[in-house]
């Protein structure tokens, strides 16, 4: 499995330069995460060609885009390209448009048409053409349309974006069992951090053209959650060891703590990425047992900010590092201070997957 390696210097006309030096992986999803006019979509078009640069590398698949001033075609690249908006042929039907992509199939060990279908969930979808379909079902065969095209890198640019959120939760479960799946690299533009958490196993931050931090998401972690620090939050890895219907609640492992989800839909050994907000955590000096809430963690203050509209408080816990974000008269009534033993709490109903 070869990695991506990237290195350019890329001014443009607007005065914006894209200037990184990153090794993706070969294979799986990578997250490309940042501000508007950070450089994520430049970069994609850098990867497909689209976009000149005088002299960069760029070698995908253990082959050479780009070698200084020596550079690949953009017909010459076999790359998969999903935008936001689904682009597929009008006139063609669900299955027309996958023809015309197995027509034109890289050569090499092409994903299997049945497999396509199967994963993507499109099977009842292929006679139908582009206008009967929901934003939601265009965008899988554009992806699966994509993936016929053999490419040694696939391209997502905020492919869930322009769907409400509901057609957003239909369609993640299926891009979930892609990323399980899938043998090539594939970058995923986005803003969502749900997303990010779901998805990919690696992220590039950007920020301002340049790499803020990259690595798996508990590397990022940090970065990732205080990326607004407005509102901060956590991203906690966790596994499921139990589940209890009666309560609609599983019981999951993380870090050393054992935390309650409002989730009656996940099976014991599934690997989770819980979020929760720094305003959703509270602190207590002891551990109170005649509360609702089920999620009560130990935890050390690691460090304090004083914001306009609060305290940010910094925790060590059992659970992982984690935010709370509580009123300066609490922060005061607790005598808050660095190194202070208390435990934080939250509500299973406040952590999110
Ligand atoms: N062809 C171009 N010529 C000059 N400047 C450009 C060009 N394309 C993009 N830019 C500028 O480069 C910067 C990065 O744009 P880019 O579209 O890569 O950002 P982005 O992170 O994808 O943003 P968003 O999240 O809003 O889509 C912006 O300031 C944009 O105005």
């Amino acid at each position: 499995m070869s990695q991506i390696e990237i290195e350019l210097d890329l001014p443009l006309s607007s005065g914006f330069r894209l200037a990184l030096s990153s090794q993706m992986p070969g294979q799986g999803f990578t997250g490309i995460f940042g501000p508007s006019g950070s450089g994520k979509t430049t970069l994609l078009r850098f990867i497909a060609g689209l976009q000149p640069c005088h002299s960069a590398i760029l070698k995908v698949a253990g082959q050479y885009w780009q070698q200084g001033k020596q550079c690949l075609a953009v017909h010459k690249r076999p790359v998969g390209y999903v935008f936001q908006e689904a682009s597929l042929f009008p006139h063609l039907s669900a299955q027309g448009n996958l023809d015309y992509a197995i027509k034109r199939a890289w050569p090499g060990k092409a994903p299997q048409v049945s497999d396509m279908i199967e994963l993507l969930g499109i099977g009842h979808l292929l006679k139908q053409f582009p206008h009967q379909l929901s934003g939601g079902e265009r965008q899988r065969i554009a992806i699966a349309r994509a993936l016929l095209i053999n490419p040694s890198v696939l391209l997502m640019d905020e492919p869930l974006a322009a769907l409400d959120e509901a057609r957003k939760q239909d369609i993640l479960p299926y891009l979930q069992a892609l990323a399980g799946e899938i043998a090539i690299p594939v970058l995923y533009v986005t803003h969502s951090v749900s997303e990010l958490s779901k998805l990919a196993d690696e992220v590039v931050m950007l920020h301002k053209g340049r790499v803020k931090a990259q690595g798996t998401i508990s590397e990022v972690g940090d970065a990732l959650g205080f990326s607004d620090p407005q509102h901060p939050f956590s991203i906690l890895p966790a596994q499921v060891s139990q589940t209890h219907p009666h309560w609609k609640l599983v019981s999951v492992q993380c870090h050393k703590a054992r935390l309650w989800l409002a989730d009656s839909a996940l099976k014991p050994g599934t690997p989770v990425r819980l979020q929760v907000q720094a305003r959703d955590v509270s602190l207590s000096l002891s551990a109170h047992q005649d509360s609702s809430i089920l999620n009560i963690v130990p935890a050390v203050v690691d460090n304090m900010l004083n914001q306009e509209d609060g305290m940010l408080v910094r925790l060590h816990s059992d659970a992982g590092p984690l935010w709370a974000k509580i009123s300066l008269r609490s922060a005061e009534h607790l005598q808050l201070h660095q190194g202070q033993r208390l435990h934080a709490q939250i509500k299973s109903m406040a952590l999110t997957r």
